[in-house]
This record gives C-alpha cells, sequence and structure tokens, in this order.
C-alpha cells in the first residue's frame, strides 16, 4: 500500500471511474468495453490520467468484495455506494480524501484494521464469490490458494507476431519506431511483451497486420496441433479467430482451414482480422445444424477444439467475469464440452491430431473431459497434453491435450 500525502484525486477522473462502475454493475455491460469507451469522453486526459482511470476501475472490479465487505455495501450498486466503495480504495491506497461531500465521514483507521482482518480469509483476500472458492478448493486443493492470487495480477500486454508478415526481431524495431518497447522470452517464440501498457490498436504496426494481441499461453495452442503448410484444418469453435489466424501464420498461408463457430458475427469479425493479417487460406463457416458437422465427416488433417469454458484461467484479464460467472453456467458448459468433443472430432480423418484446449484451470473442464472420452472413444489416444499454471508462468491459466486418432480403424 502507498501512503504518498501528494497523491491527489483528481474530481473529473473519480466521476469517471464512478460512472464506468456504475455501468459495469447495473447495465451488464464488460469492463473493458466501459473503459474504452470512457477513455474517449475526453480528449484532454494525458497518459496518466488515461492510466489512472483504467487501473482504478479494474482494480475496484477485482477487489470488490472485499471493498463491499469494508464498506458495507454488498448487493446493489447505487451511485453512492460506489463513492462509498471508492473512499475504501482511495484510503487503502493511501490517498489523502479531500473535502468533497460523501467524504466527510470516511474512517480511515477502521477501513485499514478491517482490511488487516479479512485479508487473513482467502475468499474475502483474493475477492471472489463463495461458491468459487469452494469449487477451487475442491478441484485443485491446496493449489488453488496460489493460483487464485494470480489471477488477481494484472495482466501483461502481449503482442504475437504476424510471421506472414514480419518477424519478432523486425517488428520489435518497427515498434520501437513508433514509441512501443517490448521485451522477447524464449519460451515464447512469436511474442513480443510490452513494457508498459499502451494502446497498440492506434499503431501503424496492427494497422498493417504485423501482429495480433493475445496473452503467452494462448500463443501455445495453434503450435500444439502441429500443422504444417498444405494440410486442411478444422478450427472448430473458432470464434473472432484468435488462433485461426495463427494456424494460418504456421502453415504459411497454404493448405485450408475451415474455421466454425455456432456465431456468425464473431466469424465475421475473424474474416476482418484475416484481411489485416494477409491470411488468405481461411474460410468461415456458421455452424447451422449438425448437419454442417456431418458434412464435414473424416475430412480434415487436423481438428482444434478450443472449446467454450468457464474462463476462470483468464480472470486477470476479465475480473468483472468473477461477479458474472454463475456456477450453473460452469455446470452447463461442461456438458457442452463433452458434447463437442464427441461431435466435432468425427470431423478428423484417421491418423490425424486434434487438440482439445480450454482457457480454464479446472480439471472438471480439462482433463477429466478428455479421460471421458477416451474411455468412450478407443480410435484415439493421448499423446500429450500441458497444464500451463498462472502461478508458475505468469500468464493466463490453459490447458490443452494432443489426441490422435488411430489410423487403423
Ligand atoms: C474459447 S472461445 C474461442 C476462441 C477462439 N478460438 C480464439 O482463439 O479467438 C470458444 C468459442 O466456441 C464457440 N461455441 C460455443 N458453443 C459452440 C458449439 N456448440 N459449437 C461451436 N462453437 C461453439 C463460442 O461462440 C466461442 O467463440
Amino acid at each position: 500500500m502507498e501512503n504518498s500525502n501528494d497523491k491527489r484525486l483528481h474530481r473529473t477522473l473519480v466521476m469517471a471511474v464512478v460512472d464506468a462502475l456504475y455501468s459495469i454493475y447495473n447495465e451488464d455491460e464488460y469492463a473493458d468495453k466501459v473503459v474504452q469507451k470512457t477513455l474517449k469522453r475526453d480528449k484532454r486526459w494525458g497518459a496518466r490520467d488515461r492510466k489512472f482511470i483504467a487501473e482504478t476501475v479494474y482494480n475496484m472490479v477485482r477487489w470488490k468484495r472485499m471493498y463491499n465487505e469494508i464498506a458495507g455495501t454488498k448487493g446493489f450498486y447505487s451511485r453512492e455506494n460506489i463513492w462509498k466503495n471508492f473512499s475504501v480504495w482511495a484510503v487503502l491506497q493511501g490517498y489523502k480524501l479531500p473535502d468533497w461531500r460523501g467524504f466527510e465521514e470516511t474512517p480511515s483507521r477502521r477501513i485499514k484494521g478491517k482490511f488487516d482482518e479479512l485479508n487473513k480469509i482467502r475468499k474475502f483476500r483474493e475477492s471472489i464469490p463463495d461458491w468459487l472458492d469452494e469449487l477451487g478448493e475442491k478441484e485443485l486443493g491446496e493449489k488453488w490458494t496460489k493460483e487464485i492470487a494470480a489471477l488477481n495480477q494484472q495482466a501483461e500486454v502481449i503482442l504475437r507476431t504476424n510471421r506472414l508478415k514480419t518477424s519478432p526481431t523486425a517488428l520489435k524495431i518497427t515498434l520501437e519506431k513508433e514509441g512501443v518497447n517490448t521485451t522477447q522470452n524464449p519460451d515464447y517464440p512469436d511474442a513480443l511483451i510490452l513494457t508498459e501498457r499502451q494502446n497498440v490498436f492506434q499503431t501503424e504496426a496492427f494497422k498493417n497486420g504485423l501482429f495480433e494481441v493475445q496473452d503467452a499461453s494462448s500463443q501455445l495452442v495453434a503450435p500444439f496441433l502441429q500443422v504444417k503448410p498444405g494440410d486442411r484444418v478444422i478450427d472448430a469453435c473458432a470464434g473472432a479467430g484468435g488462433k485461426a489466424l495463427h494456424l494460418s501464420s504456421l502453415m504459411e498461408n497454404k493448405g485450408q482451414i475451415i474455421a466454425l463457430d455456432l456465431y456468425e458475427n464473431k466469424l465475421l469479425e475473424l474474416k476482418r482480422r484475416a484481411k489485416r493479417n494477409g491470411a488468405h487460406n481461411i474460410t468461415i463457416r456458421p455452424i447451422e445444424s449438425n448437419k454442417t458437422i456431418k458434412k464435414l465427416h473424416n475430412s480434415a488433417d487436423k481438428v482444434l477444439i478450443d472449446a467454450p469454458c468457464s474462463g476462470i484461467g483468464v480472470l486477470k484479464r476479465n475480473p468483472d467475469a468473477k461477479w458474472k460467472l454463475q456456477p450453473e453456467f460452469i455446470d452447463e458448459i461442461r456438458k457442452t464440452q463433452a458434447e463437442i468433443l464427441q461431435n466435432y472430432s468425427a470431423m478428423l480423418k484417421p491418423g490425424g491430431n486434434l487438440v482439445y484446449a480450454t482457457c480454464s484451470i479446472l480439471p472438471s473442464e480439462n482433463e477429466n473431459q478428455v479421460k471421458n472420452f477416451l474411455e468412450k472413444n478407443s480410435n484415439f489416444s493421448l499423446v500429450e497434453e500441458k497444464k500451463i499454471s498462472p502461478s508458475k508462468t505468469g500468464f493466463d491459466g490453459f490447458y490443452m491435450a494432443l489426441l490422435v486418432k488411430n489410423a487403423s480403424k
């Protein structure tokens, strides 16, 4: 906790934070979208102002339960309650509270005492709902304590070099010329990690398709499928195409990638991104019914199932998901995962590779799904699996399993 008396709060910035939180809590809007919109509100805001708004909103969402407990504001989110939570945040950050209406009776010493007390209990310390804390402990045992702590750290901004257009070394130099400094990590060959958080979508390098923003763990999924130029690949849950674009780059634009998803709007976004990336070997196909899948039976050399999941592995990126996720949703998504794995694996040719991946760290969405699938499908075998731990890597939590469909059956 910082304790500097010259830290001052600026009313317009605090108002922007309160408005943003109001939208996130009451209008069911995603935190990242709300922050983006809020930052556009005043062109005079400089880099420090923008940083204050973005970081404060994320931190207040991330530690919401802790602030609710201290401020006594559980349950509903009137502006008055958001101001109360804000004053708790400000006291804990060492701000000298200005003489504004609403701040007069803030009990600074009691706030600090209550914080120390609650900090001893994991569900308060990590600011998560009871059910999530119970589920994490049930599934991961002792490991949960470290993982949830890591998932509460702010995510770094990571770029994936588009090798269809450039190399990581060349991109690093190009970005430096645009004022964006990055570092490399030998474990993630295509990745450039920003040394300082900034908006990279405005760079010419981005507009020219030289990179995409993609977490380091997520960058391990496409290479795990072991594609080669000329393959026919199905990306069965392609969404807006983070992995499909990477596959295209690994395939050097040769062969074919069929990108499927239930939602056409996501695939249309993929198409726009593919154009910017110069990725010409991706065809999009919305899944209209089981017929779409049946027509593709036994047709692919490689299948990627980047399955819909709880997203618990990417909480550092989406802290509002802690409040939006419901246990019933996770129960449903497990059923969907099992169905997808069973039905979509049939699109693979004998001898082909299948990768099942999620951005979850829960065994029930990961290795247990694969184990159940293998028990029912003796014509598949497990080649390798990777469980990516946020606490060990500092990046998102991911799971990926490489399966092969036996050639003889
Ligand atoms: C983890 S996201 C995919 C992310 C994407 N592959 C990427 O790298 O950017 C899972 C995707 O599965 C899609 N989905 C959900 N249910 C599906 C189903 N039954 N069949 C196919 N896709 C589905 C969702 O719309 C979502 O885009």
